[in-house]
């Protein structure tokens, strides 16, 4: 009993504002109940649980990411082989990004996501890995440096946009598709602002711009202008370029969000 509580009398409880009297009255106390509790264990199989797990997802991942600098999120084709230029192509990316300032984000596998940890890693800079639980076992790839694994492909793809300020696609299959496309939507959407989207491969991903611009765009499920979020390149000159001045638009826009802010200029 704390001084402010009122005495129980025999066979009362107290919780809180809550008084408990005959067959309400539990025997025990609430942590015995937690810790001494050995009953089936099917309810973490249950959705509201399935809440609670997701909810630490982000939480996990918010605070594990929040004191990120600026980053930069590198995807593309899990099975690219090291041999393969483009693997080349990402490893120099992953470098030339920690030299303008950047750390690197992937989804932590092989493929076009190592050789971006790798450069990243290797030019003495953030490389992060956002893996994913897959049916198969498989870990983070080794230039990793920080590493946060995800249940849940959703809960992943929301850190993969909050912390970087745009995203480089090197050829790939679904996986990549689908992270293209979901950012694409949310700046389409104005969801994220002042945030480029680079292709790297222009023989690989002219087929699909073809695509949306003679059938998207002339059948009118997109806009022109919607076209020009993306730019596509062969020169990780041009992606660097980009990325910086989009960076440089964006503190632009931070000053002048703080000279708009009431009493910032006194
Ligand atoms: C296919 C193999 C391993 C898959 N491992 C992955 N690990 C982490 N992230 C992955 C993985 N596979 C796909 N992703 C995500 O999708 C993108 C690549 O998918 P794609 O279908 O290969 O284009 C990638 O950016 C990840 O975020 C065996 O080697």
């Amino acid at each position: 009993m704390n001084h402010n509580e009122k005495p129980e009398r025999p066979g009362e409880r107290h919780h809180g504002p809550v008084t408990l009297r005959g067959a309400q009255v539990q025997p025990g106390t609430t942590d015995q109940r937690l810790l001494d509790s050995r009953g089936p264990g099917d309810w973490v199989h249950t959705d509201p649980w399935r809440v609670l797990r997701i909810q630490s997802e982000f939480v996990e991942g918010f605070s594990a990411l929040a004191e990120l600098g600026p980053a930069i999120s590198v995807f593309g084709s899990a099975r690219t082989p090291t041999d393969d230029p483009f693997y080349q192509s990402a490893v120099e990316l992953g470098e030339r990004l920690v030299g303008a300032g950047f750390g690197v984000i992937t989804g932590g596998g092989p493929g076009i996501m190592e050789a971006a940890n790798k450069g990243a890693s290797q030019a003495g800079g953030v490389s992060v890995g956002l893996g994913i639980e897959l049916p198969f076992e498989q870990g983070l790839n080794e230039y990793v440096d920080l590493g946060i694994d995800f249940r849940y492909f959703f809960a992943r793809k929301t850190m993969f946009v909050k912390y970087a300020q745009g995203f480089v696609v090197f050829p790939g299959g679904f996986g990549t598709l689908d992270e293209l496309f979901e950012s694409l939507t949310l700046v389409q959407t104005g969801k994220v602002t002042t945030f480029p989207i680079v292709l790297v491969g222009t023989s690989y991903w002219s087929g699909l711009m073809d695509w949306l611009r003679g059938t998207l765009a002339a059948e009118k499920k997109i806009s022109s202008a919607d076209l020009e979020l993306v730019t596509l390149t062969d020169d990780l000159d041009e992606v660097l370029d980009v990325l910086n001045r989009a960076g440089e638009t964006r503190r632009a826009q931070e000053r002048e969000a703080v000279a708009r802010t009431p009493g910032a200029a006194e």
